[in-house]
């Protein structure tokens, strides 16, 4: 494991803003660290780089207990956080990208090819001579990611890195950062509310409330036991004259819905046998396994009140 919360508490003006909070994250694995305003997710960024230590219960990273500031300083070598220190607004992208490669003592030959291919991950070429006071909101957080990455981080913590951006700019900074840990094996614990499309990048989820953890772990896991029903979304090509033979066959477990059937089927294996039946029996367009989002379930406990 790279990071383990064992039992963490910690109390800021006799509130525990994190509350017995225990959670581990596998390498490689992208955690998104989710909850309402004011559940604890800033804190417990703050905890994991040492930035304020707990009241009670451990920390470990890379197997070392996270408990001095030495240790928070070694760590460092080790991680990355987005939105350490700001960005030179007179200079240029490639002019800041080279001053915090030398301040991580990244040899030059090898800060030029690193940077040069960040830049054309996250389409930044023709805009390297730019100077950071130019940037639009999005541009500058791809630099601040970009800087993070420079390093070549075991552990990347990201809080909010797609905050205050429009959705097109926001997916298109998720895709760069996708593209760069394929084939990186980076760990990524990443505080954000952006669920649309979470499940493209987050393999492991945690949702809080009041410094409590809801539920965590991994999200295929999370949300088949959620939902382990599959539902099938049946395209038909006379949804009406179908009607009679769903009503027949299948009772209480479909429904309609511009003009497709949705069908509930509790036996994974039955599926293959059902699909033969049904598209032997009226007319199919399409059949599709209905795939649940992490923002499903993130709205359906906020729904059922567990929030
Ligand atoms: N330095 C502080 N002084 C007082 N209260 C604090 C401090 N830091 C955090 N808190 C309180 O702790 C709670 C959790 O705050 P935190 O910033 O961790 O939440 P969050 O989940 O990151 O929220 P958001 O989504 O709004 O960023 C809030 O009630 C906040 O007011």
């Amino acid at each position: 494991m790279i990071i383990n919360f064992n039992n963490v508490s910690k109390k800021i003006n006799g509130i525990n803003v994190v509350n017995d909070m225990s959670f581990s994250l596998a390498k490689g694995h992208v955690l998104a660290l989710l909850g309402p305003n004011g559940a604890g997710k800033t804190t417990t960024i703050r905890l994991l780089t040492g930035l304020i230590v707990p009241n009670n219960g451990d920390i470990v990273i890379f197997n070392q207990k996270l408990n001095s500031r030495k240790v928070a300083d070694k760590l460092r070598e080790k991680i990355s956080v987005q939105n350490d220190g700001s960005l030179y607004e007179n200079l240029s992208i490639i002019e800041n990208l080279r001053i915090w490669a030398n301040l991580y003592n990244i040899p030059a030959k090898r800060a030029m090819s690193d940077i040069a291919e960040l830049l054309d991950v996250f389409e930044l070429v023709s805009r390297s001579d730019d100077k950071v006071k130019q940037l639009s909101k999005g541009m500058r957080q791809k630099i601040l990611l970009i800087r993070s990455l420079l390093p070549k981080p075991k552990l990347l913590i990201l809080d909010e890195p797609t905050s205050g951006l429009d959705p097109q700019t926001s997916r298109k900074l998720i895709d760069c950062l996708e593209s760069y840990i394929e084939e990186k094996d980076t760990t990524i614990i990443m505080a954000t509310h952006q669920l649309d499309g979470l499940e493209q990048l987050a393999t492991d989820i945690l949702i809080m409330n009041s410094g409590r953890v809801i539920v965590q772990g991994e999200a295929n896991r999370l949300i088949n036991e959620h939902w382990p029903t599959t539902q099938l979304k049946i395209e038909l090509d006379n949804a009406n004259k179908a009607r009679d033979y769903f009503d027949q066959n299948f009772s209480n477990n479909y429904f309609f819905k511009n003009e497709k059937v949705y069908l509930t089927v509790k036996n994974k294996q039955s599926i293959p046998r059902i699909i033969a039946t049904i598209t032997s029996n009226v007319d199919v367009i399409g059949i599709n396994k209905v795939e649940h989002t992490i923002k499903e379930l993130y709205f359906d406990l906020l729904g059922k009140g567990v929030l």
